[in-house]
């Protein structure tokens, strides 16, 4: 039996996961990471934690399946995520800077008030957010004496999750793919090479960035998972391994995961999409160093909203018992959720916004919140898929996935405010598919992703059951409630 090991490190947790060529999961073993939140809008990670929770959640399920059964390794990952390490010793030299961190704030807000946006977003496809990487590394450089001082040194290596983990597993190769580089203001997305503009720009040192490399091919190989030689043959940040995971291989085919955030791409094809409303151009996967291009949807706060009702409000026990609570009631009982835990994401693009539950009367159950927190994850995907489709994407099918859509009541809602089918995969893991499909390719495994795509097999389609009036109902009171968070910016 031959095995690909996907490694998925998440923003809650990192996976392993070992996939027959078939698609099926051989065995699978994850570990929960430590969220730190030293202030308001931070969040970190330990380098180090990650490294050895994933390395430990490799091994479980090598021990699984057998050394000897595993061909190749794909990574995927948390995307934007910056780590900082010592070149000459592989030690972390500060804090993980996570991507829903929103400390480069002031940074952006400099750069967009000196009218710099336009040419940002023409380079990278991104927008002057402090969720991408470069306001971050900029920010530890310029507040971290250990990190400036290993710039200044030339011992600085600086890597998103990806490039760490490849550093750790071969012992000293600093690649990241062109997905994942993709994600950090700093590189040109026509050519995905590192933009020295705009590495200028951030004040960051390009002697420290990871090659570049292909999201499938020889990336290295490492002996510390089952003690030989494994090849690590394919990379992708988790959104765009997903899509991959998804089949969405054709220009059009949409996407959404629901992780700790949601995020929506939709193929582009072979030319970077130009978005006129505010949603993001990435490469969906670079193979053969030819890129393919993808749209993309950004909301920060979606099933980690659904873990603060458990840890922080406690108002429910566990995550799958929002189905059967949401359902209890008619509808939301007036209330509205607005998860803007760490800012707005796409189309708002507003890092200062915080959230509000609005419409609270004395006869609001939690069964009333827990609807309404669920329905927020709909209608945030509403103002994605509308604002795709005043960009031209205009799909009648979206495939869901991620830890979020075991939850049948969010799937119909989904199809529901959507208004298009709703289809879900066998495999909720098409994160961790997505990464085993470009590493059998890298392996040569199959002679390209529609080949590989054989490890996709569809579960349930969702169809709309919702009237167009209700409907507009649901989104009018959305927008209302969002129009609140605005409100209250500060000045
Ligand atoms: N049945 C469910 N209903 C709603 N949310 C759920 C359900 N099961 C899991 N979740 C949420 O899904 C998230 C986990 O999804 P996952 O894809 O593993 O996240 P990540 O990759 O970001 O770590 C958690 O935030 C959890 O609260
Ligand atoms: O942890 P996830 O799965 O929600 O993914 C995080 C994204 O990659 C952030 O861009």
């Amino acid at each position: 039996m031959t095995h690909i090991l996907s490694i998925d490190e998440g923003t809650t947790s990192t996976r392993a996961v070992a996939f027959t060529p078939e698609g099926r999961i051989g065995g699978v073993h994850s570990e929960e990471i430590v969220q730190h939140f030293p202030q308001s809008g931070w969040v970190e990670h330990d380098p180090a934690e990650i490294w050895n929770k994933t390395l430990r959640a490799a091994n479980r399920v090598v021990e699984d399946v057998g050394a000897q059964s595993i061909a190749a390794i794909g990574i995927t990952n948390q995307r934007e995520t910056i780590v900082f390490w010592d070149r000459r010793t592989g030690d972390p030299l500060a804090p993980a800077i996570v991507w829903q961190d929103r400390r480069g704030a002031a940074i952006c807000a400099d750069l967009k008030a000196r009218g710099l946006e336009d040419d940002v977003q023409g380079r990278t496809g991104l927008l002057l957010d402090p969720y991408f990487s470069a306001s971050k590394i900029r920010w530890a450089l310029e507040n971290w004496p250990e990190v400036r001082e290993a710039a200044k040194a030339k011992r600085l290596a600086i890597g998103t999750i990806d490039s760490w983990l490849i550093w750790r597993l071969t012992g000293g190769l600093h690649v990241t793919d062109a997905t994942n580089a993709a994600r950090t203001l700093l590189m040109g997305l026509e050519r995905c090479t590192w933009d020295a503009g705009l590495a200028a720009l951030f004040d960051v040192p390009l002697d420290a960035l990871p090659e570049i490399v292909d999201c499938a091919g020889r990336i290295g190989e490492t002996r510390l998972i089952g003690a030989r030689a494994i090849p690590i043959s394919g990379c992708a940040g988790d959104q765009q391994a997903a899509a991959i995971g998804q089949v969405c291989l054709d220009p059009g085919a949409v996407k959404s995961t629901y992780g700790t955030g949601a995020f929506l791409l939709a193929h582009a094809g072979a030319t970077p999409p130009v978005s006129s409303n505010r949603l993001l151009s990435t490469v969906a996967w670079r193979l053969g160093g030819r890129a393919a291009y993808a749209l993309e949807g950004s909301i920060f706060v979606a099933g980690s909203a659904i873990k603060w009702l458990r840890d922080q409000i406690g108002i429910i026990a566990s995550a799958s018992e929002t189905a059967e609570l949401a359902a209890s009631v008619p509808d939301s009982g007036g209330v509205a959720f607005v998860p803007a835990f760490n800012g707005l994401g796409a189309p708002w693009w507003e890092p200062e916004a915080r959230g509000i539950i609005a419409g609270i009367s004395g006869g609001t159950t939690r069964a009333h919140i827990v609807r309404a927190c669920l329905e927020a994850m709909s209608l945030q995907t509403a103002d994605l898929l509308d604002a795709m489709r005043r960009d031209g994407v205009s799909p009648s099918l979206l495939r869901v996935d991620g830890g979020m859509v075991a939850n049948d009541w969010l799937c119909q809602d989904l199809a529901d405010v959507l208004g298009v089918t709703v289809e879900r995969p066998k495999v909720v893991e098409t994160t961790a598919i997505g990464a085993a499909m470009l590493a059998a390719v890298g392996y040569g495994l199959f002679a390209d992703l529609e080949s590989a795509s054989v490890m996709w097999h569809a579960e349930r389609r969702f169809e709309p059951a919702l009237d167009e009036e209700a409907r507009s109902v649901r989104k009018t009171n959305w927008a209302t409630a969002v129009r609140q968070v605005m409100a209250g910016l500060p000045e």
